[in-house]
């Protein structure tokens, strides 16, 4: 059986499909390369360029490549925007997974994993934050990803579609070996900008709110590696296919750890060797002072044990990468 990866053209998905063909799966992916590249996903993976909520194009690839499995990283993901675009993002995200969902549904696909976020916590009364938390998310990205999981839930009380929502705090690195990273053109990630800018590629970056109540001031986050992002998620099918008694599960994906803004940067001048110019600007719209995952849940029902929960590798990853891209990008657009 083979697993369909959508948005596999984009930062997470190109990892995910790397993951899988190590691990002997028979990834398919469909992208409509709205944020992603083509050249990101192996030229032996099948791929669709298409719309997730293109019902009839889903059905299709679902029952032509006998998917078993749909792994929905597919969306728009960047939380100011949602702030100043909340229709899109309610289009882009809620509705389009309700189609993606009605095709699984329509098909009979047993099994799910879904793309959530630590957005759907908002700023959490307490850290870390578990999953059993009242969800209060306080940006229109945050939402849409909560109705998404809310909707996995019913249809699978309804239609027996098995699932694992997982909740990823903030994804930043890249693969180990060099084959994948993040390329997202005008990216707003604080890692990523903080590499482009000890790379020369931007003059400055700007610190979004310096007077929040965190140890100094700045936003704090929970930074997890990509490649343990992934291998989560293979856990996860192995989970939902190990049989009928696995329970639907919702878990955070994150260390348990939190880092600053001026620590993120900091270490990316410490591990880059050079200086760099900061900004100071207001508080950003949408921003949570401070997130930090519970992480045991996890490690306990998936057995996750990641490998790479260490800021400075996270961003010696995430540097090798971006002093590559340049010539990647102008490589693939010849
Ligand atoms: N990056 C993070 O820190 C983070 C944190 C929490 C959750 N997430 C979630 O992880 C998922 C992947 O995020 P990413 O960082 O890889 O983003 P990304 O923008 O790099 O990847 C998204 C991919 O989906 C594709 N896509 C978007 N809409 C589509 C549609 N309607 N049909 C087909 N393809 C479509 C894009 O072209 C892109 O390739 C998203 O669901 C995001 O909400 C990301
Ligand atoms: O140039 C920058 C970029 C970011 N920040 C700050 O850095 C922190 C992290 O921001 P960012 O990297 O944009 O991530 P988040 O807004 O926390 O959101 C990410 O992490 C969420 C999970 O926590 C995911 O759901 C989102 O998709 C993903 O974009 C925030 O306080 C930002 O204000 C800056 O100060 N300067």
């Amino acid at each position: 059986m083979s697993v369909l990866v959508t948005g596999g053209a984009g930062y997470i998905g190109s990892h995910m499909v790397l993951e899988l063909l190590a691990n002997g799966e028979k990834p398919v992916v469909i992208d409509d390369l709205s944020t992603g590249f083509r050249w990101a996903v192996p030229d032996d993976v099948p791929f669709i360029h298409g719309d997730i909520a293109d019902g009839h194009l889903v059905e299709r690839v679902l029952r032509d490549h006998k998917i078993d499995s749909i792994i929905h990283f597919a969306a728009r993901i960047v939380v100011p925007d949602s702030v100043s675009d909340p229709l899109g993002y309610y289009l882009a995200n809620t509705m389009k997974t309700r189609n993606l969902l009605q095709a699984a549904v329509s098909t009979a696909i047993p099994h799910f994993i879904f793309s959530s976020t630590a957005a759907i916590y908002g700023n959490p009364a307490t850290n870390p934050v578990g999953e059993d938390a009242v969800p209060s998310p306080m940006s229109p990205y945050g939402t849409s990803k909560l109705m998404s999981e809310i909707m996995l839930r019913d249809a699978s009380l309804a239609h027996g579609l098995r699932y694992v929502a997982l909740r990823y705090f903030n994804v930043a690195g890249a693969d180990p070996f060099g084959r994948a990273g993040q390329s997202t053109q005008g990216a707003t990630h604080l890692l990523k900008v903080a590499c482009e800018t000890a790379l020369g590629k931007r003059p400055s970056i700007s610190v979004f709110g310096t007077d929040y109540e965190t140890r100094d001031g700045t936003c704090v986050r929970d930074y997890i590696h990509v490649a343990d992002l992934v291998h989560a998620h293979l856990l996860a099918l192995r989970h939902l296919r190990s049989g009928p008694q696995s329970d639907n599960l919702t878990l955070n994906c994150g260390y348990g750890e939190g880092a600053s803004v001026y620590e993120v940067i900091n270490a990316v001048k410490r591990v880059s060797g050079r200086d760099f110019t900061i900004n100071f600007a207001d508080r950003r719209p949408g921003d949570p002072a401070k997130i930090v995952a519970g992480a045991d849940r996890i490690r306990h029902l998936l057995g996750w044990v990641p490998n790479y929960d260490d800021l400075d590798t996270i961003v010696a990853h995430a540097l090798s990468w971006e002093a590559n891209l340049d010539e990647r990008l102008r490589t693939n657009a010849a």
